[in-house]
């Protein structure tokens, strides 16, 4: 008897690819002619076919939701969980600067496999990504995301345990990782399908603290444990029903830290910063869509809101205030460098703006700031500052002594001096700004000492002394005041002549009448 000798291991493979062909072309046949009912039909019963035999259940996290409003929160945490661990075994990985741009951050690039192992069970993720449709006008889009696979023994400990593991350790992570960002949103910008995001971004650096903030003790530790107590306040804003966000006003003259306090708060909580620059927001629907990018754990800056918008009469204004609107442009060209910017192309209206603050939609995101900045705080709509909209108002004035004293050991390392005693002396009477304190203390040549500085410091106090006597003071008493319906302002005169002051009361007629 002839025995067939058994088949080589090429003959194996033909048979294999033969019958795999076989298959695959029925398949399209079938696909091609069979009825669309059917084949839904058949299809759905094959893939629970599958299922029943399959014992692995898979989860897909991606990376953007709905409308692709905002970044998956879970998909960033993942992302961050996944960095650590695909690190020690992923073969292709991607690189990023993480914090203080002293180290890099690896994470899993697409495609890439890792497992994972929790209470002894064992899972894969995989990085992917598809791609959209792509539409006529914008080019097509990359949907990433990343899939787990597991035992459906395990769902329960996956489902109840693991994956709340995963989160909370990559929230964390992504909190000792991160580089914080200064935001900006860019002019001339298009839609977020278009480009990912509305707001373009460079690694915040600033490196403003409360320490090195001029500021009386007191009012230092008053805002600092208002802010602390904010970041520990998640419970309490949801039992309160209230969204968890606060509102912070910070006015004062010119130079007296208002952007500094920024910055310093953004270093004390860690937060990212986003610096809205109003006038290039086209629309309140715009406005919102920025709001909506916003990430929690972050500071909303709209720096001298006075000046971003003409948001300061529009609640009030009336056709008949044409003589008032004369006033203020004339008030307006007395600060030169606070002159508020042609508005012609940003439609953002104080409605908008108030939306944006405490409208249904800033509730999104939670954990957030939204600081306003500026110089004249009695120019701003009340409804824009009311308690609620801007919880604590920060005024930074003048340069007080104990500020002083806090300049004068970051720049020059002194705790006290002789000098200090005419220094406060003279700083009880004159009017300086931190800012120019600063200037003052500031050594101009490698060989200006400590003294050297003190010394300009009393000189320009002096030197302000006199300008300040000599200057005669205009002050404003009241505006819009009328006599039989015609707008009059009050004013009042004070000049030093000789030493000696004389008060002068004047009624001013607008040029209108
Ligand atoms: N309170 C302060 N503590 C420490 N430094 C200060 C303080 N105020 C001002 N300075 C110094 O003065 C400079 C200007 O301050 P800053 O820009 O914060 O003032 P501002 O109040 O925002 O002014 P503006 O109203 O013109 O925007 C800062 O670089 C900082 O060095
Ligand atoms: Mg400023």
């Amino acid at each position: 008897m002839i025995v067939a000798p058994p088949p080589t291991m090429s003959e194996m493979w033909a048979t294999m690819g033969s019958t795999i062909a076989s298959f695959m072309f029925l398949w399209a046949i079938f696909r091609q002619y069979c009825p669309y009912e059917i084949r839904r039909y058949m299809e759905k019963y094959s893939q629970r076919m599958m299922s029943f035999f399959y014992p692995y259940i898979k989860i897909s996290i991606h990376e953007y939701t709905g409308e692709r409003l905002r970044r998956s929160e879970a998909y960033s945490a993942v992302e961050a969980y996944l960095s650590v661990n695909s690190s020690k075994c992923a073969k292709r990985l991607k690189a990023e600067m993480g914090r203080d741009c002293s180290n890099l951050i690896l994470s899993m690039d697409e495609y890439e496999r890792v497992t994972d192992e929790f209470q002894g069970i064992r899972v894969w993720w995989v990085s992917s990504k598809v791609l959209s449709p792509s539409q006529s006008m914008y080019p097509q889009q990359e949907k990433r995301y990343y899939k787990l696979t597991f035992h459906k023994n395990h769902r329960e400990i996956i489902t109840g345990a693991y994956l709340p593991y995963v989160v909370r350790e990559g929230k964390e992570i992504r909190v000792r990782n991160r580089q914080r960002k200064l935001y900006t949103n860019s002019p001339g910008y298009k839609w977020p399908s278009y480009k990912q995001t509305m707001w373009s971004h460079i690694v915040f650096e600033h490196p403003a603290t409360f320490d090195t903030m001029a500021l009386e003790p007191e009012k230092k530790q008053e805002i600092i444990e208002d802010l602390v107590t904010f970041t520990k306040s998640k419970d309490f804003y949801s039992r309160i029903g209230k969204a968890w966000k606060r509102g912070y006003l910070l006015y004062g003259p010119p130079g007296t830290g208002k952007s500094t306090m920024i910055a310093a708060m953004a270093n004390l909580l860690n937060y990212d910063v986003y610096d809205l620059e109003l006038t290039a927001v086209k629309d309140n629907t715009e406005l919102r869509k920025l709001l909506i990018e916003t990430t929690s754990k972050s500071i909303i800056v709209i720096e001298d809101i006075d000046c971003s918008l003409d948001l300061t009469g529009q609640r009030k204004k009336k056709a008949a205030d044409k003589c008032l609107d004369d006033e203020k442009d004339k008030l307006e060209k007395e600060i030169p460098r606070k002159e508020l910017k042609e508005e012609a192309s940003s439609k953002v209206t104080l409605s908008g703006l108030l939306n944006f603050i405490d409208g249904l939609w800033s509730a999104c995101g939670g954990e957030r700031l939204i600081v306003f900045t500026t110089n004249y705080v009695e120019k701003l709509d009340p409804a824009l500052i009311r308690r609620g909209r801007m919880d604590k108002h920060i005024q930074l004035s003048y340069c007080s002594f104990e500020a002083f004293k806090v300049l004068a050991k970051n720049y020059l390392k002194l705790e006290a001096h002789p000098m200090f005693e005419i220094i406060g002396g003279l700083m009880k009477e004159i009017k300086i700004t931190p800012a120019d304190v600063a200037e003052n203390l500031m050594p101009k040549s490698p060989l200006d000492n400590a003294d050297k500085c003190l010394l300009n410091l009393i000189q320009a106090l002096e030197e302000t002394k006199e300008a300040q006597a000599l200057k005669t003071d205009k002050e404003q008493v009241a505006d819009n005041e009328t006599i039989a319906g015609y707008p009059i302002k009050v004013a009042v005169h004070q000049a030093r002549e000789n030493g000696e002051a004389e008060n002068h009361c004047e009624l001013e007629l607008h040029s209108c009448i």
